[in-house]
């Protein structure tokens, strides 16, 4: 992998405090230009992409970078959950979830689990200055990206767009609900903190029922052995899609 791409679409990698790492304008855009442009995967879920970069040292390599979320999943046994885990011979190698977080929280849901490692750089604002949108032909493993500047924005500004659009028309303590248990963190975006400052979230009626996530130290084995059985009996034979290279 190219190892700064975007570098070409000017753009600079920096480190954003709280949020992590993020990709700010390093020049000035007009509204409408395409800001960013790439390439992934498609997978039917993001356990069925989990399982590929486990298997594929070049898999690995392109999401090493990434983010590794919360691991909220592991929660809970069914007594089928029960079942996989004592019809498993062997503890089965922590990686796998891991592999998994990497992958579940820097995926889009869009007909299926789109994966674009450079593309999961961009952080998530419920006032994003971006969108992006999938681009035409989708192969069967494939996917394009293009991220575009939705307004005007200047050199120095942080480029965001909205993992979830349908947080945008709903208030504070919801929109950080619905991110919180779909993409494992609480929002700091401008337009959160403007409205924390300001009391917004102390007005609203409902309490949130914030999920309690699971951070990598709180994982034990148990629950890894759980995980992998799980999703090892349901998702068995998956396409090798990682032989496919970036562009
Ligand atoms: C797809 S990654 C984005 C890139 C990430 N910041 C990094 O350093 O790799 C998503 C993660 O970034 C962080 N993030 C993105 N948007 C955020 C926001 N508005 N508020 C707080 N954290 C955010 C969260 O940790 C989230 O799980």
């Amino acid at each position: 992998m190219d190892l700064e791409p975007w570098a070409a679409y000017g753009l600079e990698l920096q480190d954003l405090g709280p949020k992590g790492r993020g990709l700010v304008a390093g020049k000035d855009f007009r509204c409408g230009e395409v800001l960013f442009r790439e390439k992934g995967f498609r997978a039917k879920s993001p356990e069925h992409l989990a399982l590929e970069v486990l298997a594929s040292a070049e898999a690995r390599a392109q999401v090493s970078h990434l983010h590794t979320g919360p691991l909220c999943h592991l929660e809970g046994e069914t007594d089928d959950e029960k079942f996989s885990r004592a019809a498993m011979p062997e503890p089965c190698p922590t990686e796998f979830p891991r592999k998994y977080s990497k992958v579940r929280f820097n995926s889009f849901e869009l007909n299926g689990c789109c994966f674009l490692p450079i593309m999961a750089l961009f952080n998530h604002s419920c006032a994003p200055n971006a969108a992006i949108t999938q681009l035409p032909p989708h192969e069967e493993c494939h996917t394009a990206m293009v991220v575009v500047a939705e307004q005007g924005i200047a050199r120095g500004t942080e480029i965001v767009y909205s993992y979830n659009s349908d947080c945008l028309f709903v208030p504070l303590r919801e929109r950080r609900k619905r991110l919180l248990s779909n993409w494992g963190f609480l929002c700091k975006c401008s337009r959160c903190q403007v409205e924390e400052e300001a009391g917004l979230e102390d007005d609203e009626e409902e309490p949130p029922e914030m999920p309690q996530l699971l951070s990598w130290e709180e994982v034990d084995l148990k629950n890894v052995n759980l995980f992998q059985a799980r999703h090892e009996a349901r998702f068995a034979g998956t396409v090798a899609i990682w032989t496919c290279r970036l562009p």
